[in-house]
């Protein structure tokens, strides 16, 4: 069997190699020659599977993204060709809710702002959402829950609509698939008209697809003196983004919030498991057998320990600012896709093991950390 994966996918070889021989590809310029033997497909989310990529891929059963996003995916025409497919839902949901965590706390120390007290918007409450709810749950930020799509269906009966949730929220964060058209679209559902009415210093963060913002009616906001923070880790266009706007906002990064070793490795073991599945085979390999150990993996709270320092834990994990720093150090000099396959090593909070005093547990596990009760 010829398996054929992008060259960022992890772990490929210790999942697939087994069904046979593994080629990688370059997601960005993968052309119809090199698919054409295909049995298995496995692409991130650069790759626009199509037509024009499977025409001549006759041997193709199987194609799989090991991500959450699916826009790049004719799937229509894969059900007509009646090729397998699968994606990844939720394999980074937790990665991304702490890129979340990590900039509300780096924003929080930066600006001066104190986040208890505070509003929150979350508009799209599927996997992201919903564990990024969970996650602030004691934080002190009230949650306000934006998905029409699941109030419609009954599931979410606290759903606020766009607009009031954006004149009642300090802050914004958008986890939404891009939808090209109909009752629910979000291209550019953070369009011009709901930008010239957010609140002066909101902070927006967007961190599902470039396309659910106007990007040049930011930029002309920003341009006109519009006082708005931004955090932008996904651009329209990508990879060719609007540089332009990078220096109007308070944090930007380069589509890494998925990109824990976590959350891209489980990817490909939803991929595997998919794949099994599609053969009818037992899986036999498991994720946690190839994850490397953590560079920190314990540490201790001391009685002086405060709410102010919730964000130096979260910040010993993952700190939003190293990949603003690395964005715009960088971007010029090696491109916007260079940069994501460069992408230091990072790890979830579960990673790290905290003995804490009782005062703390609760907010720190429900943030993802691993806690130990400190009784003294
Ligand atoms: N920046 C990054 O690295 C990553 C970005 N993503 C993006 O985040 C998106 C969301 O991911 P998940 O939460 O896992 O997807 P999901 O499918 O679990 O949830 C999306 C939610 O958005 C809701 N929704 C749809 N249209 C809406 C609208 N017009 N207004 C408000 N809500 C709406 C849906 O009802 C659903 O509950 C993905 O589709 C992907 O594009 C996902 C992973 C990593
Ligand atoms: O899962 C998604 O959807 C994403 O946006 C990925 O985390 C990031 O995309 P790729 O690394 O697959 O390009």
């Amino acid at each position: 069997m010829k398996i054929l994966a992008d060259q960022n996918m992890p772990l490929v070889e210790e999942f697939f190699s087994s069904f046979g021989e593994v080629t990688r590809f370059d997601g960005r310029a993968v052309t119809a020659e090199q698919v054409q033997d295909a049995d298995v497909l496995l692409t991130r989310s650069i790759t626009k599977v199509n037509k024009a990529l499977l025409d001549n891929a006759d041997k193709l059963k199987f194609v799989g993204t090991a991500t959450i996003g699916v826009d790049h995916i004719d799937q229509t025409f894969l059900a007509t060709r009646d090729i397998a497919f699968s994606s990844a839902p939720g394999c980074n949901a937790v990665a991304v809710a702490e890129y979340v965590i990590s900039a509300l706390y780096a924003y929080s120390q930066d600006r001066d702002v104190e986040l208890r007290g505070k509003k929150l918007a979350i508009i799209g409450v599927g996997n992201i959402g919903a564990c990024l709810q969970h996650k602030l749950a004691y934080s002190g930020i009230e949650l306000i829950l934006c998905d029409p799509v699941l109030a419609e269906q009954g599931k979410l009966n606290e759903h606020v609509d766009i607009d009031t949730a954006l004149a009642q929220a300090d802050f914004v964060t958008f986890h939404v698939p891009l939808v090209k058209s109909g009752a629910h679209q979000t291209k550019h559902l953070l369009n011009k008209d709901r930008i010239k009415q957010l609140k002066p210093n909101m902070l927006v963060i967007n961190a599902s697809r470039g396309d659910v913002i106007d990007n040049q009616a930011l930029l002309a906001a920003k341009q006109a003196g519009q006082k708005l923070e931004l955090i932008l880790d996904v651009w329209e266009n990508e990879p060719n983004i609007l540089t332009e706007l990078m220096a109007h906002c308070l944090y930007t990064s380069v589509h890494i919030a998925g990109h824990t070793l976590e959350g891209k490795a489980r990817g490909t073991q939803m991929l595997y498991q998919a794949l099994c599945k599609t053969l009818e085979v037992e899986p036999t390999k498991r994720l946690e057998t190839f994850l490397p150990t953590p560079a920190i993996s314990q540490c201790q709270l001391n009685n002086t320990f405060t709410e102010r320092d919730y964000g130096r834990i979260v910040h010993m994990i993952y700190d939003i600012r190293r990949d603003n720093g690395l964005m715009r150090a960088n971007l010029e000099s090696q491109g916007f896709d260079v940069l994501r396959k460069q992408y230091p090593p990072r790890r979830e909070f579960s990673t790290l093991n905290i003995l804490s005093q009782p005062s703390h547990t609760q907010k720190l596990q429900q943030l993802g950390f691993q806690v130990e009760m400190n009784e003294e």
